[in-house]
């Protein structure tokens, strides 16, 4: 990512190897404030309160954790208790406990006192890969990209997307938005429909933060006016991340990205989730037993900006984080692979 006009991952470990190095997403674009995970208790806090966020980041985060519950007592007890507290942290994303369970797999076989070194080049490993396949992904996303361009070359290419699927999810590039970086670096006029988000506002934060940081053209827009603006001809296509894709290949990202799908298929819009294999699911057999995270209802109750936290309503809510949308509704998955019609 590029921050402070240096190229930065949104995770890398600290200065003495011992612990971690985040930034505080809760604070940007406001402020850009980097806090150091120094245990699995800091790690866990930080997914849970989403001081760090996205499918891939919360699983290197919690890769690190594990590691440094290790440092402190490399038993099996301990393994074990930092496991499930980092797995109960966000109960969504299928990267969280794919990147703990390789971590465990990778330092089970050692003795104790060798299994914290392991665990810290196990999760070195899961950020160095994360940053490969989300190039791949960018690199496919890109012909992709280069082809919708063509059917119109006399206009920019408009893209919408939801959410945060950017370098702030993931350890760098993003999925959604690598193929965005390199249309945009490679020439091709791209502008992005930056969906809010609400009720964390992930898109007007974060997104939009990145785009501007790398000078790729974008708008901010309320959530509702995306069927709006695909009914004027006003998007070429719709990319997301996901948090989980099923066997069946069933999507579940972002609360709203249904009813984006919904609104691209009644205008044949086209509608492509870009994912690694780190986010898909073989072990659930549909988007119907993903378990989704409930959230505090302050989120929705509340709205906070740069001034601070405000009320914006009087009365109680209910705030689901995450929603499903049908494989029928999706036009390809946009993987390290290639471009699939189906997973
Ligand atoms: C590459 S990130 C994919 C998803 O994790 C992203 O779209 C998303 O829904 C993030 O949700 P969040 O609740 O902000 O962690």
């Amino acid at each position: 990512m590029i921050l402070e006009n240096t190229h930065q991952r949104s995770i890398t470990r600290t200065a003495d190897g011992k612990g971690a190095r985040i930034l505080d997403q809760r604070r940007l674009p406001w402020e850009i404030v980097w806090v150091e995970l120094r245990s699995a208790r800091d790690a866990e806090i930080a997914i849970r309160e989403m001081w760090t966020r996205g499918a891939p980041l919360i699983g290197a985060t919690a890769a690190y954790g594990l590691a440094m519950a290790l440092a402190q007592d490399g038993s099996d007890a301990s393994l074990d208790a930092a496991f499930t507290l980092l797995a109960e942290a966000r109960p969504t994303a299928v990267n969280l406990r794919w990147a703990l369970e390789q971590v465990a797999e990778a330092v089970r076989p050692l003795a104790p006192g060798d299994r914290a070194h392991a665990a810290f080049a196990r999760a070195d490993a899961i950020c160095d890969e994360d940053v490969a396949l989300n190039k791949a992904i960018g690199e496919h996303g890109l012909a992709l990209l280069r082809d919708l361009h063509a059917r119109h070359p006399d206009r920019p290419l408009n893209i919408l997307t939801h959410c945060n699927a950017g370098w702030l999810a993931t350890v760098d590039y993003g999925t959604a938005t690598a193929p965005i970086y390199l249309a945009h670096d490679a020439g091709i006029p791209v502008h992005v429909w930056v969906d809010e988000t609400r009720p964390r506002n992930q898109g007007a934060l974060l997104t939009a933060f990145e785009l501007a940081g790398h000078g790729v053209p974008h708008t901010v827009i309320a959530d509702n006016a995306g069927g709006h603006l695909m009914m004027r001809g006003q998007v070429d296509a719709v990319i997301v991340g996901t948090d989980r894709v099923t066997a069946n290949g069933d999507v579940c990202n972002k609360i709203g990205t249904y009813l984006k799908a919904l609104a691209a298929h009644d205008n044949a819009v086209p509608f492509y989730v870009a994912l690694p294999y780190t986010t898909f699911d073989a072990n659930t057999a549909t988007g119907a037993d993903i378990p989704i995270e409930e959230r505090e209802q302050a989120e929705v109750t509340h709205v906070t900006g740069e001034g601070g936290r405000i009320r914006v309503t009087a009365s109680s809510a209910a705030n689901p984080a995450f929603d499903v949308t049908p494989a029928r509704l999706v036009t390809g998955y946009l993987t390290e692979r290639g471009l699939l019609d189906r997973i």
